[in-house]
């Protein structure tokens, strides 16, 4: 895998009067974890989505490998290798486990691949099959490959909505919360899938308020608060700042 650079400048964005996102600028370098964080409503998944073409920004830019990608639209940015996970799992719930990946993985296909590919029998897919065994094991996911994704666990759709992402191993990640809301034991083993893909080679921007999760494994992180860049900098430094004790406490 190659490139994975990501460079924001001058984001702006404001809903009905509330200004989400003010003049925010994050550069990541192609191979680092950067952490974004803040307290509640300051901006974090508004940056996201405004990065991952959801949104569009009133003011500022994207680039992707040095091409401006500014409100591309979802699905082109991840045939680019620029993917996301969402706060709140979005798993087809009457698919089942193996069927969302299946899902997952064809819609990271460009379209005329994606038709000859739902056409073609199960059997014959071996390179596919054999991924999405791979992916079903290294996401601890095998007891529920074959049951309906609503009828697994929360923690469990956390899992497969990340797995869903890393069908094509991007080149650039933004996770919303992964761990929100799961078990110690998922949490590790998401942890360890983001150690995995990143010494694979992905960039990664992690949203996240599990503090612990963010001091472990990112290399710099960036806070927000009130929609402005706050702080930036090495995990420990930026968390031990006066104000940004503050901004978290008066979130
Ligand atoms: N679709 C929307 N319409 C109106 N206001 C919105 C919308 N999305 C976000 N906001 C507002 O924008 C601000 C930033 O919200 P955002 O969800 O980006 O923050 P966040 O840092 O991700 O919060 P959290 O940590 O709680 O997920 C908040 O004041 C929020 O209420």
């Amino acid at each position: 895998m190659s490139g994975g650079n990501l460079a924001v400048r001058g984001l702006g964005k404001a809903y009905a009067g509330v200004r989400a996102l003010d003049d925010v600028s994050i550069s990541i370098a192609a191979g680092e974890i950067v952490g974004l964080i803040g307290p509640n409503g300051s901006g974090k998944t508004t940056a996201i989505d405004c990065v991952t073409g959801l949104q569009r920004p009133d003011t500022g830019t994207v680039e992707l490998d040095g091409t401006d990608v500014t409100s591309w639209r979802p699905d082109r940015l991840a045939h680019h290798g620029l993917v996301r996970t969402f706060q709140q799992v979005r798993t087809f719930e009457s698919l089942t486990v193996r069927h969302n990946l299946r899902v997952a993985a064809l819609g990271r296909r460009p379209r005329s691949r994606r038709l000859a590919d739902l056409v073609r029998p199960d059997g014959k897919d071996r390179a596919l099959r054999a991924r999405l065994d791979e992916l079903v094991d290294t996401f601890a996911l095998g007891p529920v490959a074959d049951r309906p994704a609503g009828q697994v666990s929360y923690g469990q759709r956390k899992l497969v909505e990340f797995a869903a992402a890393c069908v094509v191993p991007p080149r650039v990640l933004l996770l919303d919360e992964p761990v929100a809301a799961v078990n110690p034991t998922i949490g590790n083993l998401i942890r360890d899938r983001i150690r995995d893909l990143n010494a694979a080679g992905t960039t990664v921007l992690l949203v996240e308020h599990n503090i612990e999760l963010v001091v472990g494994l990112c290399h710099r992180v960036v806070v927000l608060d009130q929609g402005r860049t706050l702080a930036q900098g090495r995990p420990e430094e930026v968390l031990a700042r006066d104000d940004v004790q503050e901004a978290y406490l008066g979130g």
